[in-house]
């Protein structure tokens, strides 16, 4: 799992770690770790040649130290001021002395193509957003000329904390320092950002207390599989969890077997369909195993392709009084700000869905992601899981939120949201807290994603069983 922290806190462990560490001694060790990996991408020091461009502050002190060091041990580095006249003294004094050569700007853009590495010390948590001037002549220059790019910290121009793509460079690698940022996980911006390497500087988290908490989790997929829930001897269908679906109408019947499908291939142990007629009996057809009878459930996936259905209201607060987990989709959502939820109840918004409980407009949404989740999560009382390319899961009244495994883009499309509700529906029925059964079904719908061809919604939910069994070994 990658933690992430916000600027706010890295920069409060910075002070504490000053405080009881020497001069100069985090940047010696930011730096260490940058020429390893420098070194490590260039293969070898014989013949090898850097370009180093150098920003005005402690960013491109690191990438004047770690050039330093290259510098002895033989490779031939060319490094360049950005803002002529503020560059961090004693990196620049340590990098020539060591033997680089000073160019201007123009002999920074003739080099790239013609070095093997460029770095990327230009701007790092310090950084306005977006480049402007010779910064973004420099990042344009090289990413036109195809040589890799190691930034420092961050590709300078991207706002730490944040998830849009700001005129910046683009990396190859990230060294990051102390704590991952959010730019590196959150899309578009995480896409200008290459490898990440995160260094452990000897930040202690613990030391600065609510502060020390990340702001967001990024999960892995062995995350997904050490929280999955299998099956063991002792189990039978009750222990595996029953799902009950209300989703799908005589309009939309496809969201309610769309939904069965994703509870169905991601191992339930029981769906029962008791919305619409029409829909239990297009479910059963598909998917025989599927009871159209009343009985025990043990979460709820309600709301998926309801429609303006004129009873939806009641038949939440019917459903919600059973007192079970609930997972509230799409339709479902209209009738949120009437009801009573808890931290046990989820919801299932896109970003228009969310803009719309939340009475702004989607572009805010996506312009703060991360601030209009938490104001659902805490206004609701709800789990609340924001669908999109990047997706969130808040829990109320919680800073840190958890951001599912990545998948391609083929999942935007028609039904998806069915499908994942049916998946996040079986693992509530199976005993997950809501958070992790909505993180570990994003998951699992990103990684099959990414692991098949393109594939409607239905096809790819009956892939579901390779990724698990890809996942979860033996187990
Ligand atoms: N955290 C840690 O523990 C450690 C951090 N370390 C390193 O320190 C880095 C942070 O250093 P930093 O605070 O000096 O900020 P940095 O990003 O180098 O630049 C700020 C300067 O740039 C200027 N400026 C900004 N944008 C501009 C623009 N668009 N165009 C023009 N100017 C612009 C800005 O100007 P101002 O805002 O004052 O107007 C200011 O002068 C961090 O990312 C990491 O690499 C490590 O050494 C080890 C431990
Ligand atoms: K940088």
């Amino acid at each position: 799992m990658l933690l992430v922290h916000s600027v706010e806190s890295i920069r409060a462990a910075e002070e504490e770690a000053f405080a009881r560490t020497e001069a100069g001694e985090l940047m010696e060790r930011a730096s260490d770790a940058l020429a390893t990996s420098l070194l490590r991408d260039l293969g070898h020091t014989d013949g090898t040649t850097l370009l180093v461009l150098a920003g005005p502050g402690n960013n491109g002190g690191d990438a004047l130290w770690a050039g330093a060091r290259l510098a002895g041990r033989g490779v031939r580095v060319w490094v360049h001021a950005v803002v002529p006249g503020r560059v961090h003294p004693a990196g620049w004094a340590a990098c020539t002395e060591a033997g680089a050569t000073s160019v201007d700007l123009e002999g920074a853009i003739s080099l790239m193509g013609r070095v093997d590495r460029i770095v990327d010390g230009v701007f790092g948590i310090g950084g306005h957003p977006g480049l402007t001037g010779e910064g973004l002549r420099l990042a344009e220059a090289a990413e036109r000329s195809g040589t890799p790019v190691t930034s420092v910290d961050l590709p300078s121009g991207l706002a730490a904390d944040g998830a849009a793509a700001h005129p910046s460079f683009r990396a190859e690698r990230t060294v990051t320092f102390g704590s991952a940022k959010a730019c590196q996980v959150l899309q578009p911006a995480a896409e200008r950002c290459g490898e990440i390497d995160v260094v452990d500087i000897g930040l202690h988290w613990e030391a600065i207390g609510e502060l020390g908490a990340p702001i967001l989790r990024q999960w892995e997929a062995a995350d997904v599989a050490a929280r999955w829930p299998v099956p063991t001897c002792r189990s039978d269908k009750y222990s595996r969890g029953v799902v009950g679906v209300d989703a799908g109408s005589a309009t939309y019947p496809g969201a309610g077997v769309l939904v069965a499908y994703g509870a169905a291939y991601a191992g339930t142990g029981m769906i029962r369909s008791l919305g619409a007629a029409e829909v239990a009996r297009a479910t059963l057809a598909a998917i025989p195993s599927v009871v159209t009878a009343p009985g025990r459930v043990q979460a709820w996936v309600v709301g998926s392709g309801w429609g303006d259905r004129h009873d939806g209201a009641i038949r939440l607060a019917e459903i919600l009084d059973q007192e079970v987990p609930v997972l509230i989709d799409a339709d479902g959502l209209r009738h949120v700000p009437d009801v009573t939820l808890s931290p046990e109840h989820l919801l299932t918004p896109h970003a228009g869905e969310l803009a719309r409980l939340l009475q702004v407009s989607r572009a805010e949404v996506e312009e703060d992601p991360l601030g209009h989740i938490h104001r659902a999560a805490d206004l609701f009382g709800a789990t609340v899981l924001l669908k999109g390319a990047t997706q969130y899961v808040a829990t109320p009244w919680e800073r840190t939120v958890d951001v599912a495994v990545p998948g391609p883009g083929w999942t935007a499309q028609a039904g998806s949201g069915d499908t994942l509700s049916g998946v996040c529906g079986s693992l509530l029925a199976a005993g997950l807290p809501a958070a992790e059964a909505a993180v570990c079904g994003a998951s699992l719908q990103a990684l099959t994603a990414a692991a098949e061809p393109p594939l409607p919604p239905h096809a790819l939910a009956q892939r579901f069983g390779v990724t698990l069994r890809g996942l979860l070994g033996d187990r």
